[in-house]
């Protein structure tokens, strides 16, 4: 086995015609404070481990630090002081090239990120890179460019698709380099429903196979519902870290923030039920046994 098999990484120049196994990798952050050149400290002493297959959501109001402590994860920002480990890496110590084999980043605006001419080459441009040979690299492509509904345009440019369309083409292209963390900023804005059950079931299959999910999202029905721990960030401070279920009902953090929970959690509460129903499922779930005891 190879060093980069047993690290869990995507081997480089592989040859033998199957896929790598991609391995799941534990996210360390120790008390991590950043600031920029600016003089404004946008991270102030944050630790979280993240296992594994957790699916994270961060949220928190409009500078509240989520994009700044996420991009030291993929070394585009280094830590004032603290550290940050993927897997057993200390990610100060390597490239953002090397991090990019173990963090794929999904950005909220897909164009800072699309620029091959066909949504195909956009998305075999990662594996490819990692050394996969073409059939592999193939692949992975199609297989990622099926899971987010573009099967049917992956010979067109990017430009020629709505934003909604080129978000889901990033996400594909991270998709199918492999890598064992995955963060996506603000993943559904802009999707309509059907891209949104779409990004979950991404969500969903990556974690089932090992892979960590940290998304920053304004979206609370989704991160209620797809995510099984969300973090409430405010000030460069985490404020909760938790299950939907525990973090949702946390009002004084959750004022603290500017973060009100999911609508049916609310209209839950409103009408006076133990319950906390966090998707629309558990709200028809729960509506129905009261309808069973009345
Ligand atoms: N390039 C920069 N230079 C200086 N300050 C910055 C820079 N980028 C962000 N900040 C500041 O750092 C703090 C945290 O910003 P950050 O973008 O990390 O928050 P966020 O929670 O991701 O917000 P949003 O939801 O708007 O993306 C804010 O005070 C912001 O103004």
């Amino acid at each position: 086995m190879s060093r980069a098999d047993a690290e869990g990484v995507a081997p480089v120049a592989n040859t033998a015609g199957a896929d790598p196994v991609i391995v799941g990798m534990e996210v360390l952050i120790e008390d991590v404070r950043f600031s920029y050149p600016s003089g404004v400290e946008a991270v102030k002493g944050v630790s979280l481990s993240i296992r594994p297959g957790e699916r994270v959501a961060i949220v928190g109001q409009n500078g509240a630090g989520k994009t700044t402590l996420v991009r030291q994860l993929n070394g585009i920002f280094r830590p004032t002081s603290g550290r940050v480990q993927v897997g057993d890496w200390i990610t100060s110590e390597h490239t953002i090239a090397e991090l990019a084999t173990r963090v794929g980043y999904v950005f909220q605006n897909p164009d800072e990120q699309l620029f091959a001419r066909t949504v195909r080459a956009d998305v075999e441009f990662g594996p490819r890179n990692l050394g996969l040979d073409s059939a592999q690299v193939a692949r992975r492509a199609e297989t990622a460019i099926e899971a987010v509904g573009l099967s049917g345009v992956a010979d067109l440019h990017p430009h020629h698709l709505s934003l909604s369309e080129r978000k889901r083409v990033a996400l594909a292209g991270v998709v199918a380099m492999g890598t064992p963390v995955v963060v996506l900023d603000e993943p559904t804005t802009g999707q309509d429903a059907a891209g949104v059950d779409m990004i979950a079931q991404v969500v969903a299959a990556l974690t089932d196979a090992g892979r960590t999910v940290i998304a920053i999202t304004h979206d609370m029905e989704f991160c209620a519902e797809h995510f099984d721990r969300v973090i409430v960030m405010a000030g460069g401070q985490v404020l909760v870290d938790g299950h939907p279920r525990d973090v949702f009902v946390r009002d004084a953090e959750l004022d603290a923030a500017a973060v009100e929970p999911p609508q049916l959690t609310r209209l839950a509460r409103a009408l006076g039920w133990d319950d906390q129903p966090l998707s629309a499922e558990e709200f028809v779930g729960a509506f129905a046994r009261r309808g069973a005891h009345s």
